[in-house]
């Protein structure tokens, strides 16, 4: 468990993370997301001690990273992938952290074969694409088998082959009760890899919780419904809580009401229907919205919450 609480963070007269709280659970892919610049690699840095928080704090699993005994087998880290001796093998690269960091030399090749450089042991990694450098950035991460996984935009250089590998992989790492914490610019990938969400922008949070928590929490979900009798269908499904839009002649916007609850009103009142499909925005514009929000209101961080 990751738990951020009130962190701030200043270099000057710069706010890089201001009062910035959340809660990364065990046992699910947590996405950290925010545009450049928004203070997530701020918060990656504070979170493994390489920069320390002008107000607030925040722990793994109850401490500060620093104060942990064993910091890399509890926490896994992957912060700049092209940070690697360029004349030395995948092999050898891993080998020398083990060594240094009393891991079990079998543990190498475990890891090699799990992110699929196998075959490439023995290349010199200077040669490594950046696709293949972030599998071997993962490998050294995962080479302490930690409980909590941080992992700083390891979706670039990904092919969408390796995006589905990665997202196979964090599932697995998860499902075993691990933490796995991914920041991340690009919604698309990490709305395939993340089952939860934290969205921040200038610093601030904007928006936390499921993916489809936050993707409703900007746009709730429609129904799209294409019937002959669009006026009779409208007025049999008006309640309180339901919003019917008429969009052309035969065709409604139905909110707050599933697919199904509209199936049923149309049968038992004998009306056709040509079309009835869910509408869910995507992450991606849901991601726009609240960064457009967080321009527009000065307290953001209160416009979701
Ligand atoms: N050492 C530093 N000195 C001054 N300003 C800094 C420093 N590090 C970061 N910043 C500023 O803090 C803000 C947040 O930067 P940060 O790198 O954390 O964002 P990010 O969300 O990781 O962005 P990106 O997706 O581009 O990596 C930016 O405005 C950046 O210019």
């Amino acid at each position: 468990m990751i738990v951020a609480q009130h962190l701030t963070k200043r270099y000057g007269d710069r706010t890089a993370v201001e009062d910035l709280s959340f809660t990364v659970r065990p046992g699910v892919v947590t996405g950290f997301l925010g545009p450049n610049g928004a203070g997530k690699s701020t918060t990656l840095r504070m979170l493994v001690g390489l920069d320390h928080p002008t107000s607030g704090r925040i722990t793994v699993d109850g401490r500060r990273y620093t104060d942990l005994p064993d910091p890399m087998r509890h926490v896994g880290l992957l912060i700049d992938a092209k940070a690697v001796h360029r004349g030395r093998s995948a092999h050898d690269h891993l080998l020398a952290l083990a060594q240094t960091h009393n891991i079990p030399t079998a543990r190498v090749r475990e890891v090699l074969d799990l992110v699929g450089l196998g075959p490439v042991a023995h290349k010199r990694a200077g040669g490594f694409s950046l696709g293949m450098a972030q599998r071997l950035g993962i490998a050294a991460a995962l080479l302490g088998d930690p409980q909590v996984l941080v992992l700083d935009e390891p979706v670039n250089g990904l092919d969408p082959d390796g995006v589905l590998w990665l997202r196979r992989l964090l599932a697995g790492y998860a499902a075993r009760g691990r933490t796995v914490f991914l920041s991340s610019h690009l919604m698309s990938e990490l709305s395939l890899i993340a089952d939860d969400l934290v969205v921040i922008g200038q610093g601030r949070l904007l928006a936390e919780g499921t993916v489809s928590d936050v993707i409703s929490s900007v746009a709730p979900e429609s129904v799209r419904v294409v019937t002959p009798e669009a006026p009779a269908l409208a007025a049999a499904l008006q309640a309180a809580d339901t919003t019917v839009t008429l969009e052309d002649a035969e065709t409604l916007d139905v909110q707050g009401r599933s697919a199904r609850e509209i199936g049923q009103i149309a049968s038992a009142r004998r009306i056709p229907l040509y079309e009835l499909t869910p509408r869910r925005i995507t992450l991606e514009e849901a991601f726009m919205q609240i960064t457009r929000n967080a321009v527009e209101y000065a307290t953001p961080g209160e416009a979701l919450r």
